[in-house]
């Protein structure tokens, strides 16, 4: 649905060139949910814009739903963007229009009657759980509210492609996670292929198929969400995955010889990394049985990446040498990933 060849955008200003992306290459399939995640500065908002050509990028191609959007004239692009709707962190409402006259906005053009557009507000304002707000103005409304009022106008003009700058981004936990899950029933409804980046790796886990990372204008990762939580490669994409998990606690307690990480001679501190598909519990008691080990299980750390529990434990196994490596050979028979973090 979207593909990006080679696509570069660069800003001069007063202190030189800004390189905001680089050289970057995608392709998002219809009807996915893609994430782009990235520190500040990274270049997301700039990729994002460049979908759309909000930003024109200097270099590259750019093809949304198979037309070359950098080689149509100013009426084709203004018909290509219809297709695509986005919404901002900042919601971007007019503040003296009503929620039912935002939403209308965009269909000013569309050549539909009075009427046909008044039966298109109440059915968008109905999909984002919103027709008893329809005549009340934006500072009415929290933010949550407004963000599903932008949903709504964003998807005025049926379109294929939703771009998400950092939607929810303004907002608490609780209400970001109703948006993504709005985001999600309007992806599964109209089969709406999303963009949506975003600086918190929370918020791609909870619903993205595929995630690129970014930094310093170019994409340094790019996969299934599963695979990148549990093979990242990146140093980038590791810290990001870090600040959504506790296990990685675990090291500074080992720097500041906290007394859980203490070890006797035939202890080590290993961590185990799995997924549902070999679930470690009755792995656990399995080599305690078989091979005489015991497993202290000192920290757990369980996430559910798009439906799929993986999972993280930090045990201290002990045991004589000879039993703790049969123990270990057994776990990564189970698949089970192992790391001696301590010995
Ligand atoms: N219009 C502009 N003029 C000059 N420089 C710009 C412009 N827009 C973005 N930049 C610069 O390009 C780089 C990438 O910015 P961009 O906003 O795309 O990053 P980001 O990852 O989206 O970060 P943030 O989440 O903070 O917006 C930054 O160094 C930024 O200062």
């Amino acid at each position: 649905m979207i593909t990006l060849e080679h696509v570069s955008k660069t800003f001069t200003t007063k202190s030189g060139y800004v390189h905001a992306v680089r050289d970057v290459s995608l392709q998002i399939d219809e009807g996915e949910i893609y994430g782009i995640i990235g520190f500040s500065g990274a270049g997301k908002s700039t990729l994002v814009r460049c979908i759309n050509l909000l930003e024109r990028p200097e270099a590259g191609n750019v093809t949304v739903d198979g037309r070359e959007l950098l080689k149509l004239d100013a009426s084709q692009l203004r018909e290509s963007r219809k297709k695509i709707g986005m919404i901002f962190q900042h919601f971007n409402l007019m503040r003296l229009r009503t929620v039912a006259q935002n939403v209308a906005f965009p269909l000013k053009k569309s050549g539909l009657s009075k009427e046909e557009i008044a039966r298109k507000v109440k059915e968008l304002l109905e999909l984002v759980d919103l027709s008893e707000k329809a005549n009340v103005y934006p500072s009415q409304l929290s933010g949550g509210q407004k963000q599903r009022v932008a949903i709504a106008r964003a998807l005025a003009n049926d379109p294929k492609v939703l771009l998400c700058d950092e939607a929810t981004s303004a907002l608490d936990p609780q209400t970001t996670h109703s948006i993504l899950k709005l985001i999600k029933d309007i992806n599964q409804k109209l089969n709406l292929t999303v963009v949506l980046i975003t600086h918190e790796m929370g918020v791609v886990k909870e619903i993205c198929d595929r995630v690129a990372v970014m930094e310093d204008g170019r994409i340094v990762e790019e996969g299934s969400i599963v695979d990148i939580f549990t093979h990242p490669q990146a140093k980038m994409t590791k810290s990001f995955i870090a600040s959504t998990s506790t296990t990685d606690r675990i090291y500074d307690l080992i720097e500041e010889g906290h007394t859980l990480t203490e070890l006797g001679e035939d202890e080590v501190i290993v961590s185990l990394k799995y997924d549902a598909s070999n679930a470690t519990q009755a792995l656990i008691s399995e080599i305690s049985r078989t091979y005489d080990v015991d497993c202290n299980i000192i920290f757990g750390n369980i996430e559910v990446v798009k439906d799929t529990p993986i999972g993280t434990l930090i045990v201290v196994l002990k045991g004589d040498p000879e039993k703790r490596k049969a123990a270990f050979d057994c776990i990564k028979r189970h698949g089970v990933e192992t790391e001696v973090i301590k010995r």
